[in-house]
Formats: C-alpha cells, structure tokens, sequence
C-alpha cells in the first residue's frame, strides 16, 4: 500500500519553460504586488504555456471597488497535478496588503458555499508531534536541511521549522513555490515586527512587547548562526546566505500559516500549515468565511460561513485568532485593531459598574467570552456606535451583579465618572495624544510598514480608552431609561 507520504509527483508547468524565474525572494512580482496606491498592471499574455486544469476566474478591473486593481492573471495560472480552484472571488490589493473579493453577490445559504479549493500537493506541512512529517515530500533522504529541521523541537519551533521548508521549497527546481513566491510580500512589505528596526520596535510605546519582539530576534538569529555557520554544506548555505532572508522567511511562516487538524488516510495530525491563496485572506473579527479540511482528496476548502450574505466587493475575511489582544496580533501578523473584542484596559481603581446595566445600555447580549450586539434590539444611531471597542469595554470595565440589588443611578454614575477619569490618566501619562499618531501617519505615507503598524497599534489602544470614556459618558445619559 503507498505510504501516506508517497503523492503523485507534481506535474510543474514550469518544466518547459526555458527561462524559470529566479527565486529571489528579497522582492515582489513587479507586475503584480506593489506597495499601496500604486497601480497594478494587468497583463495580455503569459509565458506560462497555456495548460490550464481550470478555468481561471475572470481577471477584470472592477468598477465597484475603484481603489483596488485584480491580480496579475498569471496568480490563477500557476498549474499542478491537482490545481488551486476559486469561485466568485478576484485577489486584489486593498488597505491591508492583497485580499480577497466577492466578484459576484451570494445569497444566504443553509448550507456553507466553498470559495476556494487547494490541493495538498501545493501546500507546506509539517506536523506538530512525532513521528513528525511535512508534505510535500520534497526532501531528497540524507539531505541535511532534515537534520535541522530534525533538531528542532516539534510543538515550539514550528515556525523555525516551516521557514526552513518555506526555503528549500524555493530552492527546488520547478517547485510550485517558486512561482508562488513573487506573490508573497517582500521584507519591505510584511508588516511582521520580527523585520523592525529597533527605532520601529520603540514607536509602540509598549515595553512588553517590544522585549517579546526582541526575544523573538534574538532566537531566530541565533537558530541562523547554529545552522548557517561558515563550515555549512553548500546546499544550506544557499537557501538562506544572511540573517535577513531568514528572518524574512520566518516572518512569513508567521503571519501567513495556520494550524489545523487534519486527516490523511487513517492519520489524524495536528499540522502547521502555509496554504497558498488561502493565505491571502485578511483578518477580521467579524469574518464571513472558515477553513475545513476535505479529507478525502486532501484538500483545505476555504468556505463562505451558512446564512452569510455576501455582496459583490466585499472582503472575504477569516478570524486568525479568537480571545486575543492586539499585543498578540502584533507579535504573530504586525497589525492590530481599535476594535478589537478582546482588547483589554487594566484598571486599578475601586470604582465598579452594574454589569446588567452597562450591558443593556448597549443592547450587548451572551455570555462574557461571547458577547455580541443585538443589533435588533437597536435604534439606528445605536448600531453605529456599538463595535469591537465596546464589547472590550463590557468585559474589561470592573464591574458588579448581584440579583437581589438593582443599581442605584447616583452611584452608578459616580462610578462611572471615576473610571472615566482613570481613563483620562491612562491617556495622559502616555508619550504622545492619538491626534499626534493620526498627525504621525498622515504626514509620512511612505513609512516602513513595521513602523507604522507600531504606531497604529499605540494609536489603535488610544482609540479604546476614548471609546471606553464614550461609553461610559453615555452609560450616565441613559442609566435612568
Ligand atoms: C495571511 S496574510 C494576508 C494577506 C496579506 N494582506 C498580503 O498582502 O499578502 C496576513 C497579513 O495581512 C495583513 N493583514 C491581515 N488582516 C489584516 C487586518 N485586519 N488589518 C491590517 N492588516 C491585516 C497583515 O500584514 C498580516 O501580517
């Protein structure tokens, strides 16, 4: 019986391509992915011969969304064995980087309707426990990328792990990745703090995460120096000739795999996975789309959530981390959000709220890990002002319940004029005013990326603490009603 590992070689397209593009990971498709603003040509052509095992989706400018331009059309070509299939979206170039887009409405369904279907063929894996494993099988036996990949340590180096994978995939001949690489974000790109400047690392006014970042440097410099030292095989050397590109790859195993379950023939593995085109999908805390694994033909599906509607233009987005703060999202993606759910305010005070209350103010609904709006149960000027920031409040704000006292308004306005005021010191005993960051980022369009995602994320935390005094402002309004 073939062994799990043993898949059908690839078919690469690449092979009668005389000319096949130099792996030089160090930059973009200059056709394809430019930095923001800029205009994306579209091209006529391809070199790529014309053996197609799908139709690509149609690659139109858009007239509803005039600030994004489609992909190059050769994003839809890169053929395998087993190709990449989409339906109903175009890859574009949005706020955040290249997304994915709705190129046609979608009705509300029952069931979930799948968006995209990739083989496993073209995927990098590798599992969490031993016995470990990875897929492709593309790791010639005895070649010494395994031993390094070997010495590391399965359920914590995943990510040393997956860079390691990610670079010798671009070193293989006529491997998928090396195609696919001029798609993925140059170190000037990724917003992934691992690729800051120690001048980018002190914008985020956050001491904490700035020695987790640099922890995080450190390690994978290190992990560089064990690996990549002078007296190195050749092959090695290669892959990874400074410091940089692995820190580069490893950014890219960061922010761009996932973990999931799953199966392939009788064995069920936890694995860490880069999942081309599926990794250009954005976060959002409200996605409409989730991932499954089809196990019978090795596939991850990436599908529309049941009862979604969608309209044409719209984001299809997935959740990459649920209950996490914006520190976390910072250390894996380099980005974060001002209404971020899960976001949290450290209060030091005695000053508490009447939970029920502050709940029913804002016609928030569930219990604390899965508060959601009840936008039914609002008027609309309600709806507007009800997001992410204020669900944080509802669970970050001290707070009390007890069923035989109802709230005394006197009090509760109190309280809440002494956690606004907390709020107020919190605002000021930071170095700079949200007004200064917004002035910081409007005056430099053409900042390193890492640094102005330092300085969203300190703006992002300000944007929270004057939402949180909003709310509790309108708490003292509405206490009565
Ligand atoms: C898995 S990739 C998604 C595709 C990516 N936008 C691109 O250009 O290739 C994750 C990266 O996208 C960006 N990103 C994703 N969701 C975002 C969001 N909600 N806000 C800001 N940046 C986001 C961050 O740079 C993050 O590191």
């Amino acid at each position: 019986m073939a062994s799990p590992l043993a898949l059908p070689a690839p078919v690469s397209l690449l092979s009668s391509n005389p000319t096949p593009r130099s792996p030089d990971l160090t930059r973009r498709h200059p056709l394809v992915r430019t930095r923001r603003n800029a205009v994306l040509p579209l091209r006529a052509s391809t070199s790529l011969p014309p053996f197609k095992l799908f139709e690509p989706p149609p690659v139109v400018a858009s007239p509803f969304l005039p600030d994004l331009e489609p992909a190059d059309p050769d994003f839809y070509k890169i053929g395998y064995a087993r190709s990449f299939r989409a339906y109903g979206i175009d890859f574009m170039e949005g706020p955040n980087g290249f997304g994915v887009y709705a190129s046609r409405d979608v009705e509300p369904l029952r069931r979930a309707r799948m968006i995209m279907e990739i083989p496993l063929e073209l995927m990098l894996t590798i599992s969490q426990k031993l016995p470990w494993m990875f897929y492709p099988d593309i790791i010639p036996i005895g070649h010494p990328i395994f031993d390094i990949i070997n010495s590391t340590d399965p359920e914590k180096d995943w990510d040393l792990r997956l860079a390691c994978l990610l670079l010798f995939a671009f070193d293989v001949q006529g491997n998928f990745w090396q195609l696919y690489g001029d798609f993925l974000p140059s170190a000037d790109e990724c917003t992934s703090l691992l690729l800051a400047e120690k001048g980018d690392l002190l914008e985020l006014q956050d001491p904490d995460l700035v020695s987790k970042m640099k922890h995080q440097h450190q390690r994978a410099i290190e992990f560089w120096e064990k690996n990549w030292h002078h007296a190195a095989p050749l092959k090695i050397m290669r892959l990874s000739q400074d410091p940089e590109r692995f820190l580069w790859a490893l950014s890219i195993a960061q922010s761009r795999s996932i973990s999931m379950q799953i199966r392939i023939g009788a064995l069920v593995q936890n694995a860490n996975m880069i999942v081309p085109y599926a990794d250009m999908l954005n976060h959002s805390f409200q996605p409409n789309c989730f991932l499954h694994w089809r196990f019978k033909d090795r596939m991850l599906e990436v599908m529309i959530n049941a009862g979604q509607r969608i309209k044409k233009g719209d984001e299809m987005t997935l959740n990459y981390m649920h209950g996490e703060k914006n520190n976390m999202f910072m250390e894996r993606y380099g980005f974060s959000s001002p209404t971020n759910p899960c976001d949290v305010i450290n209060f030091s005070g005695n000053a508490k709220i009447h939970r029920d209350s502050f709940l029913s103010v804002f016609n928030i609904s569930g219990l604390p890990e899965e508060f959601y709006h009840n936008s039914l149960l609002s008027r609309g000027e309600d709806s507007n002002f009800v997001d992410g920031a204020v669900i944080a409040a509802a669970r970050a704000l001290p707070s009390w319940s007890d069923r035989d006292m109802p709230p005394v308004p006197s009090v509760e306005r109190r309280a809440a004029r002494e956690l606004q005021e907390e709020c107020r010191q919190m605002l000021a005993s930071l170095p700079t005013t949200s007004h200064e960051d917004q002035q910081i980022l409007d005056s430099n369009p053409e900042v390193r990326r890492t640094r102005e995602a330092a300085i969203k994320y300190r703006l992002h935390r300000k944007l929270l603490i004057g939402k949180v005094i909003q709310a509790l402002e309108m708490y003292q309004e509405r206490i009565l009603f």
